[in-house]
């Protein structure tokens, strides 16, 4: 994988990937990941491994099983390309499903930032449902936290947790050094690369890299945003909090921000990489002014068309877009696919792969 990827910087031979394992993280801005993967596979008809039933999630929380995907138990589907909705990670089971040739990748977010965005969007979980803040839970309430409540793992080491390790483990416990070792190894193991949400742009370049594709490839706006209005500034004081209690999360997280600049480093270079960011940014602003009536994302309650509402959840407000009325059809379709929301694409695609199915009535 690393030979052909080299070939992309000379512009030679290399040949696009198309078979894809996107491991969906939780507020890692992963749902603009998964929309530059569905337009993707799209445009060019490859077939997504989608979740059994319309659902829009690969029965996460649960570990991962081939009879999650529409079309395995049925034997419907010869070939899958693309996986890339939200399950817990299971790397023997995912690779019964997809070719041996399969591409891995997947993205974390700094956990400071990532806990102050779960505990908004989560809110309603049993382990913050009482909690009057995120300080309040790291101060008192994390000492009723029940581990086998349903959902409460949102709350703890969710990033490991998605990976498929057990998440709950305290820092100075017996056995966490060792289990910190394991699941950093087994994730450099079973996955070609893992980007870094607080460097989106060079990610997108760096995974531009790695599979072959191309700049316009890369384009995207941002998705599943909050607004400003739910967002909390944390102290310092608060953030040290988080990372002892996510402490598991922390070190996954700055040993992987350390091989993703060693990959930049060796995939692509700074200087490149800055020349890249930047032409990506044009893109993306060029773009926007052609799509966009408002220039950028706006609260849910002034997106006009219901059908580009985003999915609202908690206590957070979800950001969405006004398409530019403008447009001819072909660029509005392609405008309409950047700002369409996670859910309303995934039940798309699964009624364009499996239109018997998406008329059955919902189970
Ligand atoms: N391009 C880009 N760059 C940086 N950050 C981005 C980007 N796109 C989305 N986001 C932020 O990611 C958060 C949403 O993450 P997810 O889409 O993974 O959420 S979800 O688990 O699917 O609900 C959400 O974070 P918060 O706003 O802090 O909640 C988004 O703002």
């Amino acid at each position: 994988e690393v030979c052909t990827c080299i070939l992309t910087h000379t512009q030679a031979t290399c040949h696009p990937k198309s078979h894809i394992v996107f491991l969906k993280t939780h507020k890692t801005a992963s749902s603009t990941i998964l929309n530059i993967l569905y337009r993707y596979g799209e445009s060019r008809n490859l077939t997504f491994a989608l979740p059994l039933n319309k659902q829009s999630q690969l029965f996460y929380p649960f570990f991962f099983v081939p009879h999650f995907v529409e079309g395995v138990s049925s034997r419907s589907v010869k070939e899958f390309h693309i996986m890339c909705n939200h399950m817990r990670f299971k790397k023997s089971e995912v690779a019964k499903v997809m070719p041996q040739d399969t591409f891995y990748f997947s993205i974390l977010r700094h956990p400071v930032a990532m806990m102050e965005s779960i505990f908004s969007y989560y809110k309603s979980i049993p382990a913050f449902r009482k909690t009057f803040s995120l300080e309040d839970f790291l101060d008192n309430s994390w000492r009723n936290y029940s581990a086998s409540v349903a959902n409460n793992h949102y709350a703890h080491n969710i990033l490991a947790f998605d990976f498929g390790f057990k998440n709950n483990i305290a820092v100075g416990t017996g056995d966490f050094e060792e289990r910190t070792t394991v699941a950093i190894q087994t994730i450099e193991q079973d996955f070609n690369l893992i980007l870094i949400s607080e460097y989106f742009d060079e990610s997108m370049v760096l995974l531009k890299y790695s599979l072959c594709w191309s700049l316009e490839d890369m384009v995207s706006f941002r998705l599943n945003s909050r607004s400003e209005q739910t967002r909390h500034s944390l102290s310092p004081n608060t953030a040290e909090k988080i990372k002892m209690w996510n402490a598991l999360d922390w070190r996954i997280y700055l040993h992987f921000n350390t091989t993703f600049w060693h990959k930049v480093d060796s995939l692509v270079g700074r200087q490149k990489m800055e020349r890249e960011v930047a032409q990506l940014r044009k893109l993306q602003v060029k773009l926007a002014n052609t799509c966009l009536t408002d220039r950028g994302a706006v609260d849910p309650s002034l997106v006009k068309d219901a059908r580009l509402k985003p999915f609202q959840y908690g206590t957070a407000v979800i950001q969405g877009y006004n398409l530019n009325p403008n447009l001819d059809i072909q660029t509005k379709t392609k405008c309409q696919r950047l700002i369409l929301p996670e859910l309303q694409y995934t039940h798309h695609l699964y009624t364009k792969q499996f239109p018997k199915e998406a008329a059955k009535p919902f189970l």
